[in-house]
């Protein structure tokens, strides 16, 4: 079993309400984002909010990058700072590129928007490109590319920029099998990279959610009130599922992948 503390809070949500007109999507929505000490390491968060169709992960999406004001309650960042938006970095299921830039172009502008790449802009791109499966096609446009092609794109543009927060929307579909082992390694990386660096995938695809995440949010309605809240919060570190590359042969990630299906 891994030694490890949750130290500083990167993130916070509080008493979160959503309606509209009369009907309650969302209720009394709490949790809370630490970083991670290890030995040796400090590291962001991998965080799945799971829940079934229709019940409202996209507005909590949208409400945590700052895109949709809830009826109540808060976001803070960093112990008291109040999320705006911008940042955070959104990677939606209907992609959002540039579609009269090259993917080449796109990528270089939103390397040039991180300070940390300074200098080495357009090496960073060409090994994300390669990393990726996308180097064949990088002077292609978007309108040219496949539809996981572009889910690709719109990652990489987010990881480039630098944001410390990544929203991920149903990341998992529209990839094949191969390049989602890839991705989710790469997006792994990312979170263990940096003691900010947190990752917040809004997902109904149980199996992947999982096993790339450290904290498993679950999202659904409960004795028979109206508007979805968290029903449970799994630490998948707690249960040794985290942080390892055969989570997925695990007799507990089975049992967890079980238990979840209940919940929803
Ligand atoms: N502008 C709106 N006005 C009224 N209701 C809305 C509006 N936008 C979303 N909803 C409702 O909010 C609920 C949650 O929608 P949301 O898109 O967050 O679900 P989801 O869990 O992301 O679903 P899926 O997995 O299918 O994408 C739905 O019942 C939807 O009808």
């Amino acid at each position: 079993m891994t030694v490890y503390q949750k130290k500083e809070v990167l993130l916070q949500a509080s008493n979160i309400q959503l309606q509209y007109g009369d009907a309650p999507i969302l209720r009394d929505i709490n949790f809370c984002i630490k970083n991670i000490v290890r030995p040796g390491m400090l590291q962001g968060q991998v965080v799945s909010l799971i829940g079934r169709s229709g019940i409202g992960k996209t507005q909590m999406l949208k409400i945590l990058a700052g895109l949709q004001q809830p009826s109540a309650g808060s976001i803070t960042l960093f112990g008291n700072r109040p999320a705006q938006a911008g940042d955070m970095g959104v990677i939606f299921q209907n992609y959002y590129l540039f579609y009269w830039r090259t993917i080449y172009q796109s990528l270089l502008l939103a390397a040039r928007q991180n300070p940390l790449l300074k200098g080495k802009e357009k090496e960073t791109v060409e090994q994300y490109l390669s990393n990726f499966g996308l180097l064949s096609v990088k002077h292609y446009y978007p309108g040219q590319l496949s539809g996981g092609q572009q889910q690709r794109v719109s990652i990489m543009q987010q990881l480039l920029k630098g944001a410390s927060f990544l929203l991920l929307d149903e990341p998992f579909s529209g990839l094949d099998v191969c390049v989602l082992d890839k991705v989710i390694e790469l997006l792994l990386q990312v979170s263990l990279s940096d003691e900010l660096k947190t990752l917040i995938i809004v997902s109904h695809d149980i199996q992947h959610a999982v096993a790339i995440s450290d904290t498993v949010y679950i999202l659904g309605t409960e004795n028979g009130q109206q508007g979805a809240t968290i029903k449970k919060e799994i630490d998948l570190i707690e249960r040794d599922l985290a942080w390892h590359s055969d989570i997925q042969r695990q007799p507990a990630f089975s049992d967890t992948i079980e238990e979840i299906k209940h919940l929803l």
